[in-house]
């Protein structure tokens, strides 16, 4: 009687798997080949847990055919680290007033400890995480970014916006196979307008600059012509009227996210803002969730529900999934030769 009860149990048990494993395919066919940006934020790392989650999950999709590419971020670990070094830093605008000693300190924690701890769990599983800078290979161009905090032009030090993907680097990773993990930080070149450069062209300055990792992601998302960005956070996503619980906001549109955008404060302006030029630039969906949730990513794109926001565009009419299909028309449209491989049951 027992071990009848143990075997109804595991069949159950593995039902629910299955059930698991069927929700997810419509959407593995869907997005099979298409490419993904997902963007890590610093405070979405907060455990060896949910780090090595990450990486299984961008493991599991480049398994399933889709494309990950990873942009991370690392503001808090720059943060301690500026600390412990005893140089002052602040925010503005939900950007880092950056100092070219801050600087230093930028790049050696998001090139030299985050990406490579984010490739070292990503190749337990085998060797596809690549770590690209966007100083390697030309990947990244920036152009100094100043902000408007309250109302006025803010200078912010030695900070980017990207104005140049150099595509073809990523996707020689991407065709190899690999996944490419990128730290946001980008040369400078000239602003071709203002005539800097004495050969009239938009040549590098020889400085590097901190770009927001939002920034970051939603630019090479918008190059690629990414199928969707998602987001990784520290909160369940956009809520309307912050720090309101109930006022998280499970969908919105361009326009709507255009409207919000002069109301919001500190670290949503620049995901916000990533969010509305990816989707503006051509990405399908762009997508802010928690992080702290493990498997969020898989979460996500393989459930029918999803979680967290996601920002359409205007003329988003829903994504059609197949599924129901599968039950009332046959699974090929062009007619299909069926050889008989047993002839002599036939006869
Ligand atoms: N409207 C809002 N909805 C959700 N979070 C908000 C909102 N306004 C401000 N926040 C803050 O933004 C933070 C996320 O931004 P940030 O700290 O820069 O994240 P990350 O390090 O992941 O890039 C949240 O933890 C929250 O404190
Ligand atoms: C200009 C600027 O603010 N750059 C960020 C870059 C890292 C980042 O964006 O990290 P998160 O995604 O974890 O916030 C910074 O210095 O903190």
């Amino acid at each position: 009687m027992v071990e009848n009860q143990n075997a109804q149990q595991r069949f159950e048990t593995a039902q629910a798997k299955a059930s698991t494993l069927m929700e997810a395919l419509p959407w593995i066919q869907r997005f099979a080949g298409k490419i993904m940006v997902f963007k890590y934020g610093g405070n979405a790392m907060i455990s060896e847990e949910l780090r090595a989650a990450f990486a299984a999950d961008m493991v599991f999709l480049r398994t399933v055919g889709i494309k990950p590419i990873v942009v991370h971020g690392g503001g808090p670990q720059i943060s301690a680290m500026l600390e412990k070094m005893g140089i002052e830093s602040e925010f503005r605008g939900g950007l880092r007033y950056t100092t070219p000693e801050a600087m230093e300190v930028v790049r050696m924690v998001l090139t030299g400890q985050v990406a490579r701890e984010l490739v070292s769990h990503i190749n337990s599983h085998g060797p596809y995480a690549v770590a690209m800078s966007g100083e390697d290979g030309g990947l990244l161009r920036a152009r100094r970014f100043t902000t408007e905090v309250d109302g006025v032009e803010t200078d912010l030090g030695l900070v980017g916006e990207v104005v140049g993907v150099n595509t073809t680097a990523i996707m020689s990773m991407i065709d190899a196979g690999k996944i490419p993990v990128i730290s946001s930080v980008a040369p400078e070149i000239h602003d071709p307008a203002s005539g800097e450069d004495a050969a009239g062209r938009a040549g590098l300055t020889g400085e590097i600059l901190n770009v927001n990792a939002d920034t970051a992601a939603a630019a090479v998302a918008a190059a690629l012509g990414a199928e969707k960005l998602v987001v990784l956070t520290d909160v369940e996503g956009l809520y309307g009227n912050w720090p309101d619980k109930s006022s998280l906001i499970s969908s919105l549109t361009v326009s709507e996210l255009r409207q919000m955008l002069p109301g919001l404060v500190s670290g949503m302006i620049p995901k916000m803002s990533a969010c509305l030029l990816a989707v503006e630039q051509g990405v399908a969906r762009a997508s802010i969730v928690d992080g702290r949730l493990k498997h969020s990513p898989l979460l996500e794109i393989f459930t029918d529900t999803g979680i967290g926001t996601q920002v359409t565009r205007d003329d988003d009419t829903g994504w059609q999934v197949p599924a129901p299909d599968y039950l009332v028309r046959p699974i090929y449209e062009e007619p299909q030769e069926v050889k008989n491989v047993n002839a002599a049951m036939q006869k």
